[in-house]
């Protein structure tokens, strides 16, 4: 019984350990074929440092944990879907052209409201550090 419940707990290991290498190279897949994705961990990287530097808030930083998870996991599913795409029809096909163009609608959106998002959280104490340092 207990060697079961040794092997059942290894199992769960390895099948733990597999999702994370799996997901993994998801990850170095959808960083080597979407150029967006550089770009968007650039923009991230600033929006960290430049939230530690205005001391946001724990609700702000919550806010913007959600944002930046919204839009790295869309623009991951986003790279699926045009790979599943490319998958069914390499050739030109309207259908896929359509499903691609929705898709980017959607990524498009996706990236302006977290740009809103982060104008609103950013921007007044962002002002208020400033005026700090200048001391207005
Ligand atoms: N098989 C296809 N048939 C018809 N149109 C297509 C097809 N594949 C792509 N397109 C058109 O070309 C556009 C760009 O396609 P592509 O696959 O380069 O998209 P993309 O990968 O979204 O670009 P990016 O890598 O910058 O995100 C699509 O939005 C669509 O309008």
């Amino acid at each position: 019984m207990a060697r079961k419940k040794f092997s059942k707990k290894a199992k769960v290991s390895t099948r733990l350990k597999n999702k994370f290498s799996n997901a993994a190279r998801g990850v170095y897949i959808a960083f080597k074929e979407e150029s967006t994705l550089i770009v968007y961990l650039i923009a991230i990287a600033i929006a960290i440092g430049l939230g530690i530097w205005i001391k946001l808030d724990f609700v702000s930083w919550s806010i913007i944990i959600l944002t930046i998870g919204v839009l790295l996991g869309f623009e991951f599913l986003n790279t699926s879907i045009e790979n599943f795409v490319d998958l069914l029809s390499f050739e030109y096909n309207i259908k896929a052209k359509k499903i691609k163009d929705i898709c980017a609608a959607a990524s498009i959106i996706n990236a302006i409201l977290s740009i809103i998002i982060g104008f609103l959280i950013y921007l007044p104490p962002l002002i208020e550090r400033i005026s700090e340092m200048i001391g207005v």
